[in-house]
């Protein structure tokens, strides 16, 4: 049968998918939700390290080993109040380096507005309307809007209200987004970040992490997101 008149589900069955977290224990629930589905041999999920570095060379090693027709940046992060309650999941609309750039008396200057390349990937969008309702069935308490990609966890409500002033509907922050997002976009391969909040965005309060909490949320998203995408 000629590509044209395949039935879709048998396309779809073919998509490849790699995720990418940071560190083992984001790995091992995505494992646990993805269940049966885990084992067809369509994906794969790498723990990278944590920042952008690692990511970026991590996913750019997994791209180049294998083929792959999806990648999703995966793990905790932290929830901008207002936005992405802890233990909420928040997927990205777009992926934004927010402090790649540099400080001017002006103040903070993007890296495209200064000419020198992106920092903001979009994302498919009704992919992630698909991906969306189907958590909410799930019932997940689901929030899309940029997730921000940062070097240094915000730690004071100055930074927290800077950055949500600098990218207005800003929803989470983790450290590797756009470092998974730009080696699949090298590639030309679609790309999703799926956040499960931990804490919020804002004054430094570690104890006050709900990592569990957020692990669980991931676990179950992982079912969701396998039943989208497979
Ligand atoms: O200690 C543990 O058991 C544990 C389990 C899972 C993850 C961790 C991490 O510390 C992961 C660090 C990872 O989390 C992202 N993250 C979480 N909150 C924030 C935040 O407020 N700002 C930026 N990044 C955040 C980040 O992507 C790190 O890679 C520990």
């Amino acid at each position: 049968m000629d590509r044209e008149h395949r039935p879709q589900k048998q396309e779809e069955k073919e998509r490849r998918v790699l995720v990418v977290t940071s560190v083992d224990t984001e790995r091992d629930a995505i494992l646990r939700g993805m269940g049966e589905m885990g084992d067809k041999n369509q994906v794969e999920v790498h723990t990278a390290g944590v920042g952008v570095a690692r990511a970026t060379a991590a996913t750019a090693l997994a791209l180049s080993a294998a083929s792959y027709d999806l990648v999703v940046s995966a793990g905790i992060a932290g929830g901008f109040p207002g936005q992405a309650e802890v233990g909420s999941l928040v997927l990205a609309s777009e992926i934004v380096a927010a402090d790649l750039g540099a400080e001017t008396a002006e103040g903070f200057c993007r890296l495209d507005e200064l000419g020198l390349g992106p920092v903001c990937i979009h994302m498919d969008a009704s992919l992630v309307k698909r991906l969306e309702s189907s958590l909410r069935l799930r019932g997940l308490d689901v929030k899309t809007g940029p997730i921000l990609t940062v070097s240094t966890v915000t730690g004071s409500k100055e930074t927290a209200d800077e950055l949500a002033v600098r990218i207005p509907g800003a929803a989470a922050e983790g450290m590797e987004g756009f470092g998974v997002a730009t080696a699949a976009q090298l590639k030309g391969i679609p790309v999703l970040e799926m956040r499960a909040v931990s804490n919020f965005v804002g004054p430094r309060n570690r104890s006050a992490w709900r990592i569990d909490k957020a692990l669980e949320v991931l676990e179950k998203a992982s079912g969701g997101l396998m039943e989208v995408i497979i």
